[in-house]
């Protein structure tokens, strides 16, 4: 009974994943960005426009203090001094921040994380057990999930976000510099976990500095410089832009900048 329940969820899911699919124009985050900024120069960054669609993995780009944290500040509504329009326009128009630096607490265990983060989900207790199982072991946290995580080591720390991000199955991920602290290995659960998620027909926003990744995996890239947008589009479109016909991003990017 409980295998033919499981066969039939499996097969919605498989309709499901073609549905989001046929649906992969459509835009899941709009980024108006007129100006923002802090205390003393609200207009850090200014003029930046870009779409996330279903099943895009965006690349947001740019050297040291271009603009990129602030940019995805604004997106999570953070920044006092905004000006412009951010719109979630998913299924459930729900999405998941991934930090750079862990935020946990000192006091929970890792399973106790899991456990508040599907309380403030709303998650059905069924589905919660079933992907938290999966994530523990897709990033290799079984045996750690009675730990507490503040004594942890800085990529196992890391992993529980990412970990405690994946637990929606949100519309939209924004990810904030993934690839500092992981081992190769936890990377590519990592990029594995994005690619099904992307095929399920979520759209992520991913700030990097590792650009040879990000030329690999991302759809398409927002180049940022100086608070202001260079270059947005595909691999190609940057190409263009910097007039250097089939030149790795890194290139592209020194060019452009
Ligand atoms: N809390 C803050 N208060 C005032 N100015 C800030 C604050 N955070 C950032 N800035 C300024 O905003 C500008 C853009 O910084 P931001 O952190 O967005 O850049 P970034 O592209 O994320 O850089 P990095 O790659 O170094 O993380 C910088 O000039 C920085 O000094």
């Amino acid at each position: 009974m409980l295998e033919k329940k499981h066969r039939e969820k499996k097969h919605t899911e498989k309709k499901q994943t073609a549905k989001n699919l046929e649906d992969g124009d459509q835009a899941v985050l709009k980024v108006n960005i007129e100006q923002a900024g802090y205390d003393g120069q609200s207009d850090v960054i200014k003029q930046i426009q870009f779409e996330v669609r279903r099943g895009e993995l965006v690349g947001l780009l740019g050297p040291n203090g271009a603009g990129k944290s602030t940019t995805i500040k604004s997106i999570l509504g953070l920044l006092k001094d905004f000006k412009g329009e951010i719109s979630f326009s998913g299924e459930r128009k729900s999405y998941a921040y991934i930090p750079e630096q862990p935020i946990l607490y000192d006091e929970l265990t890792l399973w106790e994380h899991m456990e508040f983060a599907a309380a403030v989900y709303e998650l059905d207790r069924e589905v919660f057990l079933e992907r938290a199982e999966e994530l523990l072991q897709r990033f290799r946290l079984l045996d750690e999930k009675h730990n507490m995580p503040s004594n942890f080591s800085k990529g196992m720390q890391q992993k529980i976000m990412l970990i405690l991000g994946f637990l929606n199955k949100p519309d939209v991920y924004i990810v904030d510099e993934p690839f500092i602290g992981l081992d190769p290995k936890a990377i590519k659960d990592f990029l594995n976990m994005l690619d099904d998620e992307r095929k399920r027909g979520a759209g992520i926003l991913m700030s990097t500095h590792v650009l040879d990744t990000a030329e690999r995996i991302c759809t398409s890239f927002v180049l940022l410089s100086g608070g202001r947008l260079v270059a947005n589009g595909t691999l190609l479109d940057i190409q263009k832009q910097s007039g250097l016909p089939d030149a790795p991003l890194f290139d592209c990017f020194h060019s452009l900048l």
